[in-house]
């Protein structure tokens, strides 16, 4: 509720930025994370990378670097045709005023313009060679493989003969095009941004810290390379649907009166994929329009991981110093450097290396923080402890657009990771009430909890959807009778709440359906994700296990697609989430069952009936688990639920009402 209490919507006015600055803006290094050319698809990868290429913005300002962590010729590949591509797609952008500017979300909604034909024309041309040059990308990455043919075309592929897997190689580090060298220009003459791609040194013996080691390593070899001092760092599916949002966030980091304050811009993570009534509840509607400005009213937005701009100082670990002023005309100067591509690419390898960051502070008091599954949360609320200040900024436009998961079990296993993460958090000495003490507004420190606790939320729920139910089936009653005059103020603010929720829900942009179905994810993220969560941090607390990190699918199946299109639940494989989601069901459709006769015995009675807000409740649970009856019992689909989860839920559920019974 603390983050209600003081939202704050900011708004920009970038042709003041260029009639101040244009001459001076700074440099800006991009980094783009993959990790596996299977579920990140590399003709996916590289349209977010034209797209951040393609900013309004100075291109020999701006440096796009390529975290590959699946270590794959496959996005290599990808990345070299993404270089010869963006020779045609940056002029083009900038002469149609192309928005957005991932070339597969342009072509898939744009018309022709037919008015001129001339332009008409290159506008044809321009589609085609774009389909093109994806039908080659996802031909290759469908093969596997590349044709000799290929590999010729390029020195860097020989650097393949030494990876031995994902997890062994050494340090790929390729300059694909230079933004320094006079003839890296486009087929109008105009330079180029500056395109690396990296495969940081992977060792079985040395751990890799997952996406946080990757930008690590991206802070370093881009220090030596471009040295832009401000970073914006995307997930490999979050495209940039704004070609304005490298000025949105500079007039935040170079406004004369609070600029030097603002460690980092946070942009909104927003899908791209969502249907109208959004079932898996992936829109974070409220989260967007409410939670987040609030955390800025409180004292700062929280790094959520993706689409965030920082300052490269505060990012190694630097300290808010109110006498610092950041100095952007000497960037300018710095630039005047120095080696050329290959001799940068040999010196820059080490930077990537396994063994670099042993006995450094790389980690944990540099860089990105390692050791949490949500180390982008830590990193930031690290940030916010130093004394700078965060800015949430909400364009109208979206900045980013990102692809949510399109399975439940997918967003479930999501769910899961997040809420390890947080509980993982405030199980630790990053608590934001310890480590923000003092050091950030108590407000903030607040506003931080709730979500780190999550995981334990499991627990009442479990307890409301099974306890009162199975009492109910025994017959012992629980709550008050509807006619105590006790149970008013119970009810009206249940009532209320879930009232304002609706409310709060519909304004913010969802529909009512959509309110519903995000009803139903909250109480299955409940039973499952956080429970789950909750188990896995006791035990790694313990020191039983480790967390890893599940790299969430951006592809589907058609068929799949096609029912998430229709917003019909995919239930599909087998897993244990499942297994609790079906026999809570059952069981609650038993002890339904088993209420409801007592209400129609005894008609009459029905006022003073003991039972009836169990009754309410175990009612309300069956109706909002229909998806699943429906996942049993009725659908034929192969997104139906598999037969031995039907079996072994029914099974479970029947001895749950057996032993409560006698
Ligand atoms: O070893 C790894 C694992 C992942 N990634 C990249 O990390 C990003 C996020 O991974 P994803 O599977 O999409 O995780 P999500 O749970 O969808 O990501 C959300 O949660 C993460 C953890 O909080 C944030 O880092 C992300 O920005 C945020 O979108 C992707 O670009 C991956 O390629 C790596 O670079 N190396
Ligand atoms: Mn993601």
């Amino acid at each position: 509720m603390i983050v209600r209490w003081n939202p704050i919507y900011r708004c920009t006015f970038k042709d003041r930025l260029s009639h101040r600055y244009e001459k001076v803006l700074p440099g800006i290094d991009i980094f783009v994370c993959t990790a596996n050319p299977l579920i990140e698809p590399p003709a996916m990868v590289i349209n977010t990378v034209l797209s951040v290429m393609a900013y309004d913005y100075p291109s020999e300002k701006l440096s796009v670097y390529l975290s590959d962590d699946g270590g794959s010729e496959l996005t290599f590949y990808a990345m070299l045709e993404a270089a010869r591509f963006s020779k045609f797609w940056l002029p083009f952008c900038k002469k149609f005023k192309v928005e957005p500017r991932s070339p597969e979300a342009y072509f898939r909604t744009a018309v022709q313009p037919l008015g001129e034909p001339f332009k008409a024309k290159e506008w044809s041309t321009m589609k085609k060679l774009y389909e093109d040059m994806k039908k080659r990308i996802e031909t290759t990455t469908k093969q596997g493989q590349l044709s000799e043919e290929i590999r010729q075309e390029h020195k860097g592929f020989s650097e393949w003969t030494f990876v031995a897997s994902q997890y062994d190689h050494q340090t790929i580090l390729q300059i694909l095009i230079d933004g320094r060298d006079p003839k890296a220009v486009d087929i109008e003459g105009q330079t180029l941004p500056t395109l690396v791609y990296l495969a940081r040194e992977k060792r079985p013996q040395y751990h890799h810290s997952f996406k946080p080691g990757a930008m690590n390593a991206l802070i370093r070899v881009s220090s030596r390379i471009s040295n832009g001092p401000i970073i914006l760092n995307v997930d490999c599916d979050m495209y940039s649907n704004n070609s304005q949002s490298v000025r949105d966030a500079l007039c935040f980091f170079m406004d004369e009166e609070k600029g030097r304050e603002f460690g980092f811009v946070q942009f909104p993570q927003a899908m791209e994929n969502l249907t109208k009534n959004d079932i898996y509840s992936n829109s974070f509607h409220v989260m967007k329009m409410v939670e987040l400005p609030g955390f800025d009213g409180n004292g700062g937005s929280s790094y959520v991981g993706s689409g965030c701009f920082h300052r490269r100082e505060t990012l190694r670990g630097k300290r808010y110093n109110k006498e610092h002023k950041a100095d952007w005309k000497n960037w300018i100067n710095k630039l005047e450097v120095r080696e050329s591509a290959s001799v940068l690419e040999g010196t820059c390898n080490v930077l990537a290396s396994c063994t670099y960051e042993e006995n450094t502070q790389w980690g944990k008091e540099m860089g990105l923080k390692y050791g949490c599954r949500l180390d982008d949360i830590i990193t930031g609320l690290a940030i916010q402890c130093r004394g700078w200040r965060s800015i949430y900024f909400n364009p109208k436009r979206s900045g980013f657009l990102g692809v949510a998961p399109t399975t439940l079990l997918e967003s479930l296993i999501q769910q899961k990771g997040w809420c390890e993460g947080g509980f993982q958090i405030f199980a630790s000495s990053y608590c934001p009430l310890v480590n923000g003490h003092k050091n950030i507004p108590l407000k903030l420190q607040l506003s931080y909890c709730p979500y780190m606790l999550w995981a334990a939320n499991c627990l009442p729920t479990l307890y409301y959807v099974t306890v009162p139910s199975i009492f109910l089936l025994r017959g012992i009653s629980l709550f008050p009778e509807i006619s105590n005059p006790w149970a008013l103020p119970f009810i009206s603010v249940i009532f209320i709440h879930r009232a304002y929720s609706l409310g709060e829900f519909v304004l913010c942009g969802g529909t009512l359906l959509g309110w519903w179905n995000d009803q139903r994810m909250w109480l299955f993220k409940r039973m499952t994700s956080y429970f789950f969560a909750f188990f896995n941090v006791i035990l790694k607390l313990l020191g039983f296990s480790q967390l890893t990190f599940t790299i969430t699918t951006k592809v589907a199946d058609d068929d799949v697609s096609q029912r998430y299109e229709q917003e019909v639940m995919e239930f599909s494989t087998s897993s244990p989430m499942f297994t609790i989601l079906a026999t809570l069901a059952m069981l609650n459709a038993f002890c339904f069952a088993g209420g409801m006769k007592r209400v129609i015995v005894d008609v009459q009675t029905l006022v003073s009936e003991p039972f009836i807000l169990q009754i309410l409740l175990c009612g309300l649970l069956v109706l909002i688990n229909i998806p699943v009856y429906q996942g049993l019992f009725i659908r034929k689909d192969n997104g139906r639920m598999p037969t031995s989860v039907t079996y072994l839920s029914i099974m479970c559920a029947l001895l749950v009402c057996t032993i409560a019974l006698y």
